[in-house]
């Protein structure tokens, strides 16, 4: 790759949904954690030069992760929201603004290879940013505010969007910026390349790319992991 590839990994949350004293992140599937699982696909695309973590201020449990120490790997403190994670994490990034930074979230470890490519290929081929993302299958309903239905959307322009998330280091870094500074609330980094101007491209990704959220997601992430290591 001519230009540098970097990636960055939001893991500074807490996981209130999910519950429990070890933030989800950390929680084991499969013999490693959800961050391992997560930074070990990022290292693993051709060309990665760096990945940067974002850890919470209080984080207690990354000192015992030896990828962590891999000469490529970076930590950073991450902020109150998701947004200034990955904002704190890209201040970090060891690159020029023309290189492309892949922002992936700690709580989403199935992601695959190929799904991975098919961004960089996209994104490196049309000189534009994207995200991966999943067409939605369901009826998907808009709700007023007594919880009746105001809306049936039209399904066939809805996409679920997943991580990782690709865009030019310095164009993102200013899109997050600006965003911040006007408090607007974004829960993922092509909500302010969009605010920006930015075209963003949508790059079919996996059912199996979840982010664990919920308790019922662990078993099934363990799932989608064993099938992948089972197909190696
Ligand atoms: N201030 C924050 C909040 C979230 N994240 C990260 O962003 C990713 C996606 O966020 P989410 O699934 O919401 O994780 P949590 O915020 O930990 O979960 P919850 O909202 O249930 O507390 C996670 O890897 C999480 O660690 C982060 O780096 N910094
Ligand atoms: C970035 C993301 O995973 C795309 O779906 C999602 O917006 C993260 O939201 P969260 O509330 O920070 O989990």
């Amino acid at each position: 790759m001519s230009v540098g590839l970097h990636g960055v990994i939001p893991a500074a949350g807490i996981g209130s949904r999910m519950g429990g004293s070890t933030p989800k992140q950390y929680l084991n599937l499969n013999g490693e954690t959800l961050l391992e699982h997560s930074l070990r696909a990022l290292l693993a695309v051709p060309g990665m030069q760096s990945v940067t973590v974002a850890l919470h201020q209080a984080d207690r449990f990354a000192g015992s992760l030896a990828l962590l120490s891999d000469d490529r790997v970076n930590t950073v403190i991450g902020g109150a929201e998701r947004a200034d994670s990955v904002l704190a994490a890209l201040h970090a990034v060891p690159g020029g603004a023309g290189d492309w930074v892949l922002v992936h979230d700690a709580a989403r470890p199935c992601l695959q290879q190929a799904d991975v490519l098919r961004l960089v290929e996209h994104a490196v081929s049309r000189g534009e940013g994207g995200i991966l993302a999943e067409r939605v299958c369901d009826t998907v309903k808009l709700a007023d505010s007594s919880g009746h239905v105001e809306k049936t959307l039209d399904r066939s322009r809805l996409w679920r969007a997943q991580t990782p998330q690709m865009f030019r280091l310095g164009e993102l870094t200013q899109a997050l910026e600006a965003v911040i500074a006007r408090n607007l609330p974004v829960t993922d980094e092509a909500s302010a390349m969009e605010c920006m101007g930015y075209a963003v491209n949508l790059v079919p990704g996996s059912a199996s790319n979840l982010k664990v959220t919920l308790p019922d997601d662990l078993d099934l992430a363990a799932w989608y992991l064993s099938r992948a290591e089972g197909l190696e």
